[in-house]
């Protein structure tokens, strides 16, 4: 069997065109230039790339972008302060406060003192109690972009049989509740499940969430089955450099998977272009725009 790569890095392109026409729309007929504030706390250096790659696709794409760079000494009660100044700033639409945060800060409270409207992480509790319970959330970016590349490849995911290993709050937890929305029939599947290799061979639709470096190997994976790798593993190389690999084994996934999301290049870059994609919809929301 041939195994295609989910070119995510060319979907999430399109996509943040296709937002990008409509930012200019919005601007033309109702004056509204949405605006996303981009918190980063600390200096660690992928965090310092991804939010640098935030603020410049945020800006391509004709929003505004705030930038709020603060030490990594910064006090607890200092963020909670400038999570409430964005919250009142009627020129930010959406707040995202980069994870991880150093050990003196606690993401749950920050995260927490966020107003659900300009959640654009859809990390909040109401957010999240709301795409639970299905009413109109903002959904957190990974999974949201894992389901627009499936549904954009298979078309209609009902009926399928979704297996997602990992019960994150940020990835798995979510990704499991938007294929339940499409009518899939889903396992949340975690380094307790009993046989694991055995639960992942079960699934028309893998997802790999564990963050740990090519855990899913290729004998756990059906034949035809579609792989979404939303792992970003650095792992060393011979010459002392480092590269990035998935939660997959992506060379034994070779001839078994039908379908499989590469990294990097696959989920990765749907990350941004679903942040941006949600900081419009908070805009259209708070301003009464469907
Ligand atoms: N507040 C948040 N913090 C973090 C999130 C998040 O969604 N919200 N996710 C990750 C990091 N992340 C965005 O913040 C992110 C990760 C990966 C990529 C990406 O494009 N990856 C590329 C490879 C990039 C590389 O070379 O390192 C790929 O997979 O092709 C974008 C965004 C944790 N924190």
């Amino acid at each position: 069997m041939e195994t295609k790569p989910i070119d995510g890095k060319a979907f999430a392109a399109g996509l943040r065109a296709r937002i990008a026409e409509e930012v200019s729309a919005l601007r033309a007929s109702a004056g509204l230039t949405p605006g996303l504030a981009v918190v980063l706390v600390g200096e660690d250096p992928a965090s310092q790339v991804y939010v640098r790659n935030k603020a410049a696709q945020t800006a391509e794409a004709g929003m505004a972008s705030f930038e709020h760079k603060l030490a990594a000494d910064t006090p607890e009660a200092d963020v909670l302060a400038l999570v409430a100044k964005l919250n009142a700033d009627p020129a930010v639409n959406g707040i995202l406060v980069q994870l991880p945060l150093p050990a003196q800060i606690d993401a749950t409270k920050v995260i927490a003192a966020i107003d659900p409207a300009k959640d654009v992480d859809g990390f909040h509790v109401v957010n999240a109690g709301r795409l639970a319970v299905g009413l109109d959330a903002l959904v957190p970016c990974t999974p949201l972009g894992c389901i627009m590349l499936l549904k954009h490849h298979l078309g209609s995911l009902a009926g399928l049989k979704a297996v997602v290993v990992g019960r994150s709050n940020i990835v798995g937890k979510p990704a499991a509740q938007l294929l339940l929305k499409e009518d899939c029939t889903v396992t949340i599947a975690h380094s307790r499940t009993r046989d694991l290799p055995g639960e992942c061979r079960t699934a028309d639709i893998l997802v790999a969430a564990v963050g740990r470096p090519e855990m899913v190997r290729g004998d756990w994976i059906k034949p035809g089955a579609t792989v979404i790798d939303v792992g970003i593993n650095r792992v060393p190389k011979d010459d002392g450099k480092t590269r990035l690999v998935g939660d997959v084994a992506y060379a034994e996934a070779q001839g078994i998977a039908g379908l499989i999301t590469p990294v990097p290049g696959g989920v990765g870059p749907m990350t941004i272009a679903c942040l941006l994609q949600n900081t419009l919809t908070a805009a259209k929301r708070q301003h009464g725009i469907a």
